[in-house]
């Protein structure tokens, strides 16, 4: 099903937990909601059903997210119910801390690829990063999940202004152990954290003039990705980007239950546990969702097939 600005739904991000072993500054506590009620804690059985009819929208590509996913220790009978013959892959983003005790595990239950944060391999701007991190456990985790094939794995290195020196060590690091590299844009929550935005433009410009390929990823915001020498690159923009917006294909559900038409609001939620907790098919409220999506940064050359 397309939304009203022809947008198909291709991806579901679900975050099965608000809470988090880190304490990241720059947090978006994306699992974050105004109800911070334990009766409406998910379990891994109604993931599945809520997944399974996400599917009959075109869903095909599930990302679980948090929080921090690994501190759920159902993870893997999450990630269980989620499989499903329609979803072709199932990938986890994660701060990686667990990841060496869970990536077996996770492989067997059927987890394809993971995501895992890295905006410095230097432990101390780490800690200070992340209040709690250990960094050395990171790229631990990191190498055991390559070991038991959760591939193709990708780094989330998030640019700004106190960790940008660090990008060729994390270059480097990726090149060495045959990880993506993905390269985000700081999107400051607050006038606080304004100071550590840093304009990516300039390195994509940099690597794109040395690339040897160029891909555009499509229903994937049209990201671009880059190859040089035998690194993949990607850039992740999504500050003030029209594009990145009209390209959007994902759609989310909270931690608590209510289906998110966009990772920056929280107004326009629709409540699908309950529904789902009182015996209703849940198609309705997908629709309702999927009807209240609208690209965050508009761009004029969208019409809005209502109006
Ligand atoms: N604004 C916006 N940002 C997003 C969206 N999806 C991902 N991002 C950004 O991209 C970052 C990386 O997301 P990940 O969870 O690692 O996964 P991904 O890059 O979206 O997906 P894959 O490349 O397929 O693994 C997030 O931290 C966000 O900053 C989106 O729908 N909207
Ligand atoms: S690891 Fe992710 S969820 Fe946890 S505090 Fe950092 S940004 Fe937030
Ligand atoms: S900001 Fe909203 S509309 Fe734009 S890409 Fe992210 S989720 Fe999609």
């Amino acid at each position: 099903m397309k939304d009203r600005y022809g947008r198909e739904i291709r991806s579901f991000r679900i975050s099965v937990t608000n809470k988090c072993n880190l304490q990241c500054f720059y947090c978006h506590k994306e699992g974050h909601n105004l109800d911070n009620n334990n009766n409406r804690y998910i379990k891994p059985e109604e993931f599945g059903v809520i997944v399974k009819t996400s599917t009959k929208f075109g869903v095909r590509k599930v990302k679980i997210s948090g929080g921090e996913p690994l501190i759920r220790n159902d993870i893997c009978e999450i990630i269980e119910n989620v499989k499903d013959k329609k979803i072709k892959e199932i990938s986890l983003t994660t701060n990686g801390i667990f990841l060496e005790k869970y990536a077996e595990k996770l492989k067997d239950a059927g987890l394809n690829r993971v995501n895992v944060s890295l905006d410095t391999l230097n432990p101390k701007l780490y800690k200070e990063i992340t209040k709690f991190g250990d960094v050395e456990k990171v790229i631990n985790g990191i190498k055991k999940a390559i070991d038991v094939g959760l591939t193709p794995l990708k780094i989330n290195f998030l640019a700004m202004t106190l960790n940008i020196k660090n990008l060729p060590d994390i270059m480097k690091f990726c090149r060495n152990i045959g990880a993506i590299l993905q390269i985000i844009e700081f999107i400051p929550l607050n006038e606080e954290l304004k100071k550590y935005y840093y304009d990516i433009s300039t390195i994509e410009n940099e690597i794109k003039e040395k690339s040897d390929k160029v891909i555009t990823r499509k229903f994937m915001h049209n990201r671009k990705k880059y190859i040089v020498d035998n690194l993949e690159i990607e850039f992740v923009r999504p500050m003030d980007n029209s594009e990145f917006c009209m390209h959007c294909t994902r759609i989310r559900l909270t931690h608590d239950g209510y289906l998110k038409p966009c990772l920056l609001r929280d107004d326009n939620l629709v409540d699908v546990l309950t529904p789902l907790r009182n015996g209703e098919n849940l198609e309705p409220y997908f629709i309702e969702c999927i009807n209240r999506r609208e690209p965050y940064f508009k761009f004029n050359k969208l019409k809005n097939k209502n109006k």
